[in-house]
């Protein structure tokens, strides 16, 4: 299970006037599987056919270990693909389909039975091994496509670029949880190309967030969630989304209108430093905070620090419900406990806390809230 190292690695088309994948440095660790989630067109299968090698990136070296790769074709990268589609030899057996990559490589008679029997079992198929691969439906046909592609154990890096789209979706959930145990079984290196943020954050041991050609973000899920390094980060992962609001930070304090809700902690500044010292290294001028709705503390009575805001409605969602409200003209969802009465039309005060709220310039992140002056936020 190689190392994967893209090093100044970027793709364009139109030969230099867009970046479909902008000049980037990246590793992708052996035996790790990472999802790659973006939104669609910006660049995931680009990456993943520069991995592969279908595309030869127009800038940058590709290495697998120490080995540069970046000329080698795919058939030369040890490299195994499952596609959105399934990509089957319709005439032959299930059983034969999963023993064409090991035969290909002249593993031995013995172990082309036991790994085929042992992927059979995982993905669910052993009752299917001698059907003619076209005799089965589609989503069946896509599971066998995964099974060839994980069947082998020696392989550089398992790539899948939306595999599960033609699944059916109650099978989705157990295939997702099969292909988790299938790697910690093999260990493969695995990279999973997918739009969606539920498979990504169900599946992988780290998630890669792309938009507009560039990883903006990479962690586990829960670091994806409770500490978003990018405007799009926050939005992108959640649902719903991060609210984000203008603010202004005068004198080290964040207001919002003429509401102080915090002070300005640049990144990196934790707790434990005076408020003196937090407040260093933003300066002044406006910003944008970030804060999930699962976070924000909505209350009738106007506690300091905080900000006036108007309720505009309830989704009653049956296990929360999303508080809509208005800060000036400025939405911010509120995700409260099924049942909290807010009536529309009602006066309401929201309260950041300083650990869940985030600053942003420029849509990347410059530093977080702290409390102001002693006075909790929360
Ligand atoms: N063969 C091609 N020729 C020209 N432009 C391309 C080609 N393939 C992709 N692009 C463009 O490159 C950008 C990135 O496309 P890519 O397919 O890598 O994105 P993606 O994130 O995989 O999207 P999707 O989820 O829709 O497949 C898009 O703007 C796309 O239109």
């Amino acid at each position: 299970m190689a190392d994967i190292r893209l090093e100044g690695v970027g793709h364009s088309y139109d030969g230099g006037r867009t970046w479909a994948v902008k000049p980037m440095t990246w590793t992708w660790r052996g035996s790790r599987a990472y999802a790659l989630l973006g939104p669609s067109g910006c660049g995931k299968t680009t990456l993943l056919n520069i991995i592969s090698g279908l595309i030869i990136p127009t800038v940058g070296r590709v290495f697998f270990d120490d080995r540069d790769v970046t000329g080698v074709p795919t058939a030369g990268r040890n490299i195994a693909q499952v596609f959105q589609f399934p990509v089957l030899y319709e005439e032959m057996s299930v059983y034969d389909n999963l023993a064409f990559p090991l035969r290909n490589r002249k593993y031995p008679a013995k172990e082309v039975d036991q790994r085929v029997r042992q992927v059979a079992r995982l993905l669910s198929l052993e009752e299917h091994l001698g059907r003619r691969s076209r005799r089965l439906d589609a989503g069946r046909q896509q599971i066998v496509s995964l099974g060839r592609g994980l069947v082998r154990s020696q392989v550089a890096a398992v790539l899948l670029d939306e595999p599960l789209t033609v699944v059916d979706p109650a099978l989705k959930w157990t295939l997702r949880s099969k292909l988790k145990e299938i790697h910690r079984d093999t260990g493969h290196t695995l990279v999973y190309v997918t739009h969606d943020q539920t498979e990504a954050l169900t599946f992988a041991d780290e998630v890669v967030v792309v938009n507009d050609g560039a990883i903006v973000q990479a962690g586990e899920p829960a670091e994806l969630f409770l500490s978003p390094a990018h405007e799009f980060v926050g939005h992108f992962i959640g649902s719903p989304g991060m609210n984000m609001l203008p603010a202004e930070i005068v004198a080290g304090v964040v207001r919002i209108g003429p509401s102080e809700v915090g002070l300005a902690a640049a990144d990196g500044v934790h707790a434990g430093r005076s408020d003196v010292e937090a407040a260093d290294g933003l300066p002044a001028g406006p910003v944008r905070i970030g804060v999930r709705p699962e976070f924000v503390v909505i209350g009738g009575p106007r506690r300091s620090p905080g900000v006036a805001a108007t309720v505009t409605g309830t989704d009653r969602m049956g296990a929360y419900d999303l508080v809509h409200t208005l800060v000036g003209e400025h939405p911010v969802l509120v995700k409260t406990e099924a049942g909290a009465l807010h009536e529309p039309g009602s006066a309401a005060f929201l309260h950041f806390p300083a650990e869940r709220t985030f600053l942003f310039r420029d849509q990347v992140r410059c530093g977080s809230l702290a409390p102001l002056d002693g006075r909790s936020t929360a």
